[in-house]
């Protein structure tokens, strides 16, 4: 029997589609899974594509069936499960076999983990597009040596997202480039959908609207400037009914959002190089936030419930439509000047315009402005994306609707943090002289900490001093 091209371990969610994937992309691939049965199952529903997957029982047989050098994707749980893998599989491979993390990996680890390899190769691959991205064409960001990437791209461009006849894998750099750049992916992700859930709520409980009717309204901004994957599936996710309660299923979900941890990581990163991605960290707390489910039932009965309905002649569904153009754009921004950031931190020389471009099909921020974007980071990829003409004139004219949908939230108490954080951050971002003169006369006073005088000299000191 022919040995196969590619080995994959962890066949959930992620790794059975992957795997399909690429057998369906004519690769031959030789599978593992810890529990074993669920190979067997993987294959039997498998149809004509079992031909090219080798089921294995043990890692001894799944390293004997690929093709040496080998390459093996790990599809795992982020953390220890990758560490324990790596472990088991160090002493069956040969000098010069390959791992290939694809699953989520904090970009620390995956820096530890390529240099504990020794003369293993070791590349970190971020992989966007949920079950069905890995399956018929996921976004793939890649970080590792070059050379190691040259070895397997071949395949994951195959397997990858195809726009307009691009394929969406690319190379982002050395170590962990490529799991950074996914976990930023994440953190915008995390901030679009909070965005999204922010106007579902004003339409929800400020406006009224039902479940379907709010279905209808994502349907509609999905046809014109929103167009992307988040808005068309918070449309489809509106309009399902729940087969329990014959209600919308929407309505029987319990408010508080799950997390794995890439939003979180994106946050404490962004501290530490110093990124404002204010819009991107709201969107974390409130997934926290969410899950305190019992105090916030008590806070409801000790503050009383917040009026949340806005009168129709205050607010319209364009304006929450323009507002999330404003959002969206911000939060994007807020994206790139962190990987901007961490280029020049980590001495990556990460490629900003390809970022844009690797994202425009496949991966759960995939959206129609993505284009745009690729083009404006082309154009000048050290400029903030506001600032870019194209954008800045869609926030010039959405800024106004942005505003007027958080005051409009803020009277009726209706929480909206990441889009006010967003407007906040614009508003930063469009302020020639902030209030920081405060803090550093504050600072001065208590610290000594010395202020830059407005005349130009550094290191000065107020008249507090006595
Ligand atoms: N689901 C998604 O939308 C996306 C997920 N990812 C990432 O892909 C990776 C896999 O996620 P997903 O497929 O959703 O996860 P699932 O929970 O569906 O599958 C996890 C797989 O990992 C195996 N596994 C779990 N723990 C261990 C361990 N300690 N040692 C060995 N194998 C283990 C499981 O084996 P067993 O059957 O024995 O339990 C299973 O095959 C994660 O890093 C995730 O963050 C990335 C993009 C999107
Ligand atoms: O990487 C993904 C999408 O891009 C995964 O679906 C991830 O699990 C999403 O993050 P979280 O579970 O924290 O919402």
């Amino acid at each position: 029997m022919s040995k196969s091209e590619i080995g994959l371990i962890g066949l959930g969610t992620m790794g059975r589609a992957l795997a399909l994937n690429i057998a369906d992309n004519g690769f031959d691939v030789a599978v593992f899974n810890r529990t074993t049965s669920k190979v067997k199952e993987f294959v039997d529903d498998a149809g004509e594509l079992s031909q090219r997957i080798t089921p294995t029982e043990t890692l001894a047989e799944l390293v004997a069936a690929i093709t040496p050098p080998r390459a093996i994707i790990l599809m795992v749980p982020a953390g220890k499960p990758v560490d324990d893998q790596i472990e088991a599989l160090r002493p069956l491979l040969d000098a010069n076999d390959m791992i290939i993390d694809a699953g989520n990996a904090n970009f620390r680890d995956t820096n530890r983990r390529a240099a504990e390899t020794g003369d293993l190769a070791f590349l970190g691959i971020g992989v966007s597009g949920g079950e069905d991205g890995a399956r018929y064409g996921p976004s793939i960001m890649g970080g590792g040596p070059k050379t190691s990437w040259d070895r397997v791209s071949h395949i994951l461009k195959a397997i990858a997202a195809d726009h307009k006849g691009e394929p969406c894998a690319t190379w982002m750099g050395e170590e962990g480039a490529g799991h950074f750049v996914k976990t930023v992916h994440n953190g915008i992700e995390y901030a679009d959908m909070q965005m999204i859930a922010e106007v579902y709520g004003i339409m929800r409980d400020g406006f009224g609207l039902g479940a379907a009717t709010i279905s209808k309204v994502f349907d509609r901004w999905n046809a014109g400037p929103l167009q992307s994957y988040l808005v068309e599936i918070s449309a489809a996710v509106a309009a399902a009914i729940d087969p329990e309660t014959e209600g919308p299923m929407l309505d029987a979900i319990v408010d508080a959002a799950g997390q794995k941890g890439t939003g979180r990581w994106t946050a404490i990163e962004a501290q530490h190089l110093a990124a404002p991605i204010p819009a991107i960290e709201a969107a974390v707390v409130a997934r926290n936030l969410s899950s305190q489910r019992q105090i916030r039932a008590k806070g409801e009965e000790l503050f009383g419930a917040a009026p949340h309905r806005i009168p129709h002649d205050i607010l319209g569904v364009d304006q929450l439509e323009e507002a999330l153009i404003a959002g969206k754009i911000i939060c994007y921004a807020q994206g790139f000047e962190m990987i901007a950031k961490a280029s020049i931190e980590f001495d990556w020389s990460l490629p900003l315009p390809d970022i844009a471009k690797v994202w425009r099909a496949g991966c759960i921020i995939r959206s129609a402005m993505l284009d745009d974007m690729a083009k404006a980071l082309s154009e000048d990829p050290h400029r903030n994306l506001m600032f870019a003409p194209h954008f800045a004139k869609k926030l010039k004219a959405s800024h106004i609707a942005l505003r007027q949908v958080v005051a409009q939230a803020a009277l009726h108490g209706t929480a909206t943090p990441a889009l006010s954080s967003g407007l906040a951050y614009f508003d930063a971002m469009r302020t020639a002289r902030g209030t920081a003169n405060m803090i550093q006369g504050q600072r001065d006073y208590f610290g000594r900490h010395g202020f830059e005088h407005i005349n130009g000299s550094k290191d000065q000191h107020g008249p507090w001093a006595d």
